[in-house]
Parts: structure tokens; C-alpha cells; sequence
């Protein structure tokens, strides 16, 4: 098997329309390793095949243990660092391990968006039968996480970066996966600590499939810690 570095961004989000400018996600500003990249697509690839293996048992009690194999080696080099947390130009944290965005992380999508100039939050994204719920289905919890971090994307763009505090969620219409889906979301407003945002999940015509709104709070400590406040 031939591993092509150069192909880790390409990788990392399939069918991405994504650009450098006005990205946000980890492969925007092309951190982290490539090798690391490549490393946890395959695993995402690794985890739809189990999830769609038709295997026999033998095979199936094989294949585990070369994969143990596999994590005992990686588990032997792990490492004590974090990922580093960066801001892009529009002012948005990310780093390589996150669980929406992360390239390096297998659990990730990788969800990539983009900041238009009207400075809604747009992502491009296709959920696979590893995120089923119910039968057919997109589980809620799935459209959720993917909600949570568009939200607060928007509020970040925004200037008002922080944790999340309440997600309301209307679930509209069933969410397919292996479908080509929109995210998009937009900052509402700020009093103090606390901005709320709106947003959903869309069909490519924007039929909307579940909607959102959010209240993220700036916390204490952050802002004391920017103030230099005790
Ligand atoms: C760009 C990246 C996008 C990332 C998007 C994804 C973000 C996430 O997933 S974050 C993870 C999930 N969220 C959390 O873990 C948050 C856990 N909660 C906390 O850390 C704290 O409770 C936190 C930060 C929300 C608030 O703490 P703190 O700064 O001490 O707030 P505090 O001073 O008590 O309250 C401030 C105001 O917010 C209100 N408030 C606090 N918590 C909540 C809440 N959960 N819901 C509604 N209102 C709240 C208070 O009532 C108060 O209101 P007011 O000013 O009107 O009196």
C-alpha cells in the first residue's frame, strides 16, 4: 500500500469544497502532521468497515488481533502533550484533536466550515452509517455535536467566544447519512458574558432538517484571565 502525504487534506474531509481563506477546521491552516492525518482517516475508514463488515467469525477474531497489535504500538508512543489550540484569522480556537473539527482525530468527522462574509458559519458535510440512531437515521445526539460547535463558531466570529450553555434542538426531519447535507449557523446576539446563536441542519435546497439556537457564556475565569482582573 502507497501513502501519499501530500493527500492528507484531501483526506481528511472527502468532498470538502472547503478554501484556505475563511476556513476554520485544522486542516485550514494545514497544522499538524500530515502522517497523523492520513493515520486517523484510516481509522475512520477502519471504523466504517467494521461497522459494515460481513466477515465470518474466524476472520473477524484474526483481523482483531493484528489490531491489537496495531494499539499496543501506538499505545506505546503516546504522547503527554495536548494539541496545540490556535485562532484562525476570523478569531475561531481549533486544534488538530478536536471531536467536530479535528483532523487527527478518527472520532471527527472532520467537519470543515467556512465564514462568509456575511459572517454565517457554512459547513459542507455527509454523516456515514457509523453515525446511524435509528434505522436509516442520523442519530440526535450526532446532529447535536455538530450543531453545538457551528453555534458556537458563529459566536466566536462574533468576539464572543465561550462555553456552551443551553442547546434547544428541533429535530424537523429525518437526517440521512451518505447524503451531501448543509450546516450553517449565525451569531444573534450579546448581553455581557453571555450571545446566542441559531442555526441548522439542511438539505443542499435548504430543507430544513433540525434547527437550533444556543446560549454560549464567556466564563468568569476567561475574562479575568484576559483582564488580568483577581
Ligand atoms: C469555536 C469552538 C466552538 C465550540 C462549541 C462547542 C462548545 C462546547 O461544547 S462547550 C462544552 C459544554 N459546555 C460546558 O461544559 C459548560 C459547563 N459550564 C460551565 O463551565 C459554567 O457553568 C459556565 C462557563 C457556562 C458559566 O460559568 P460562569 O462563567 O461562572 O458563569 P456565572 O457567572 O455563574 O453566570 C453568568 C451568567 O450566565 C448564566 N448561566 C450560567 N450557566 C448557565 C447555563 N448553563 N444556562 C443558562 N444560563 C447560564 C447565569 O445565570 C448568569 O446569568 P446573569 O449574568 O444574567 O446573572
Amino acid at each position: 500500500m502507497t501513502i501519499e502525504l501530500a493527500s492528507a487534506e484531501n483526506a481528511e474531509n472527502p468532498g470538502s469544497t472547503g478554501s484556505a481563506e475563511g476556513t476554520t477546521g485544522a486542516s485550514a491552516a494545514g497544522e499538524g502532521s500530515a502522517a497523523l492525518d492520513l493515520l486517523a482517516q484510516q481509522v475512520r475508514d477502519l471504523v466504517d468497515a467494521v461497522v459494515l463488515t460481513g466477515a465470518p467469525q474466524d476472520e473477524i477474531v484474526e483481523i482483531t488481533a493484528e489490531l491489537a497489535v496495531l494499539t499496543d504500538r501506538l499505545r506505546a508512543l503516546r504522547r503527554t502533550s495536548r494539541h496545540p489550540l490556535a485562532f484562525d484569522p476570523e478569531g475561531v480556537p481549533r486544534h488538530a484533536g478536536n471531536a467536530v473539527t479535528g483532523s487527527a482525530n478518527p472520532y471527527a468527522l472532520p467537519l470543515v466550515s467556512q465564514v462568509t462574509p456575511d459572517r454565517t458559519i457554512r459547513a459542507e458535510l455527509s454523516f456515514r452509517q457509523v453515525h446511524e440512531g435509528p434505522p436509516t437515521s442520523v442519530h440526535g445526539g450526532v446532529s447535536a455535536m455538530i450543531l453545538d460547535h457551528v453555534l458556537g463558531q458563529a459566536v466566536a466570529v462574533a468576539g464572543g467566544a465561550g462555553m456552551t450553555g443551553t442547546l434547544t434542538l428541533r429535530y424537523v426531519r429525518r437526517v440521512p447519512y451518505g447524503e451531501p447535507l448543509v450546516a450553517t449557523a449565525e451569531y444573534v446576539r450579546s448581553e455581557g458574558r453571555k450571545s446566542w446563536a441559531e442555526g441548522r441542519i439542511a438539505l443542499p435546497d435548504g430543507t430544513p432538517l433540525v434547527e437550533a439556537t444556543g446560549l454560549f457564556i464567556t466564563p468568569r475565569v476567561w475574562k479575568e484571565e484576559m483582564t488580568g482582573a483577581q
